[in-house]
């Protein structure tokens, strides 16, 4: 794991900017596609130098193939959206094919929903889209690019909930989520660690206990906050943080 701490969080934007389109233009040239995850909150804003030169020019977007770590069971259309949240923010304005797009099937139940996402990313596994982990056969993303909540939550995997174990699903769903809406769909941690980046994006002073006790503390296994459990199989796990959101680790 590595952490990487900016004095502001304009400068984590920047770089957290480079890396992607570093790592869309590795994938890219290597396989002609690069599948990334989005989760909602505060990283669609952080990914914003994304849409700045030398950035929006130098990206292959026809490339890119997005999905959201999850996803709130609310019209596409409604303000608890992660989709409209990064399709206003983000995704409308960079050219990203319309069908490289992977939204929530927003007519369906929370069961319907995370059933039909799995299905869809089953077929890309088929197609050749999206890779799969040699040792456990679940979905290898390029990149999630990931936030996290107050408290400790990444995805819509919240401390303590039965789904932190689950472990033959790819997608789920929650009718409890502690943080409203209640009712989403979500990726299940084999999913999460069996991706090739994940880059952590955490700013400002809203997490600052969560950061303390993910990065400063060395907890018993029955104590761990949802992103200390984050164990990738083979892949690389940055935090891109600022000097707010470290402001309570001693250094
Ligand atoms: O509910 C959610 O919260 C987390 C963290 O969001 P933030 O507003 O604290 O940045 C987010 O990653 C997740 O996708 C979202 O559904």
């Amino acid at each position: 794991m590595a952490v990487q701490v900016f004095p502001t969080e304009e400068a984590v934007a920047d770089a957290l900017a480079k890396y992607t389109s570093d790592l869309s233009k590795k994938f890219a040239d290597r396989r002609g596609a690069f599948t990334v995850v989005l989760s909602g909150g505060y990283l669609i804003n952080s990914i914003r130098k994304l849409l700045e030169p030398p950035f929006v020019d130098e990206v292959d977007w026809e490339k890119w193939h997005v999905f959201w770590v999850d996803e709130r069971v609310v019209p596409k259309t409604h303000s608890d959206s992660n989709y409209k949240l990064a399709y206003d923010g983000f995704l409308s304005k960079v050219p990203i094919p319309p069908n490289h797009i992977y939204a929530i099937n927003d007519s369906l139940s929370a069961e319907g929903a995370a059933d039909d996402y799995e299905d869809c990313l089953k077929q890309l596994v088929k197609s050749g889209v999206l890779e799969v982990s040699p040792t456990t056969g679940f979905p290898r993303f390029d990149l999630m690019l990931l936030g996290m909540g107050p408290d400790g939550h990444l995805a819509s995997l919240f401390p303590k909930h039965h789904l932190l174990s689950e472990n033959k699903r790819w997608v789920t769903f929650i009718k409890d989520s502690p943080k409203p809406p209640p009712v989403r769909i979500t990726f299940t941690f084999p999913v999460i660690n069996a991706s090739a980046y994940i880059a952590m994006v955490v700013v400002g002073t809203g997490e600052v206990d969560a950061v303390s006790k993910a990065l400063g503390s060395q907890d018993s296994s029955s104590d761990l906050l949802p992103v200390q459990m984050v164990t990738l199989e083979d892949g690389e796990f940055t935090w891109f943080t600022d000097k707010e959101a470290t402001s309570k680790l001693q250094h």
